[in-house]
């Protein structure tokens, strides 16, 4: 498995995967795996089984067989953050987390720092213990909060003992965008741990591009098909990281 988050390679970028059964599921990854992203995400919520547990084990075993060791997110976004609706509560979402750590299918998981300070800290323990990383994470679909909020939560992320504190935003200006790439630039000065950030939608599209060289270690591209307002093709992704890198004088 190709290291992740090596600090030499960044970003990383990952694709989602939004099937909602196994048939669905299986068939995005034939269409992303040849496209060789970093990281595959598995975004849970979109899933009609997620509180069948012999389900989504079967559907983590057969993405496990099917994604030539590209390391997987396991994400449960929660509605209140824009995810979809789901029939488990939040502790439900902690047992399910806590059991997916014990498995070998998985290498981070996400959970969002609104949430629990108990449940982020049962995570944690979990997670160590079983050596899978900890994404804490914040959104917000209407709004780009100011920056000293933003940088707020991502402290409180690492505070927390997370291993990848992240941050999506919606912009309603381009200034708000300069927002987020301004505070990503910081909180990377600032804290021990990679920083994800993105600006979402159309006008945000320029950090899914450019927020790496301002400290963003993971951008998320459509492999097949989206998670989130303004992820582009991994394919253009690829190409444009890869010729500003070339430009000017990245490895
Ligand atoms: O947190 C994120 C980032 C994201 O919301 C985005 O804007 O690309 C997409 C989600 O699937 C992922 O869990």
């Amino acid at each position: 498995m190709k290291e992740l988050l090596n600090e030499n390679e960044l970003p990383c970028i990952c694709t989602p995967l939004t099937g909602k059964n196994k048939a669905e599921i299986i068939s995005e990854l034939v269409t992303i795996v040849p496209k060789n992203p970093d990281l595959i995400e598995w975004r849970v919520d979109f899933f009609n089984d997620i509180d069948q547990l012999d389900e989504v084990f079967s559907t983590l075993q057969e993405i496990y067989n099917h994604s030539n060791g590209i390391p997987l997110l396991f994400t449960i976004r929660s509605q209140a953050e824009g995810g979809q609706e789901i029939p488990l509560l939040e502790d439900e979402r902690v047992e399910l987390l806590c059991k997916v750590c014990e498995s070998d299918f998985i290498d981070m998981i996400d959970f969002e720092v609104s949430n629990n300070p108990e449940h982020i800290k049962r995570l944690r323990d979990v997670s160590n213990k079983h050596l899978k990383k900890l994404v804490l994470s914040y959104h917000n679909f209407e709004c780009t909060p100011k920056k000293t909020e933003i940088f707020k939560h991502l402290l409180m992320m690492q505070f927390y003992g997370a291993d990848v504190a992240k941050a999506a935003v919606m912009p309603n200006s381009q200034e708000d965008v300069i927002t987020l790439l301004e505070v990503t630039k910081e909180a990377k000065e600032t804290l021990t741990i990679p920083v994800v950030t993105m600006s979402m939608g159309e006008l945000g599209i320029v950090s899914r591009i450019f927020g790496w060289y301002y400290g963003s270690a993971i951008t998320f591209a459509v492999g097949d098909k989206s998670s989130a307002p303004g992820q582009i093709p991994i394919e253009t992704l690829q190409q444009i990281i890869r010729m500003v890198k070339d430009s000017i004088g990245y490895d």
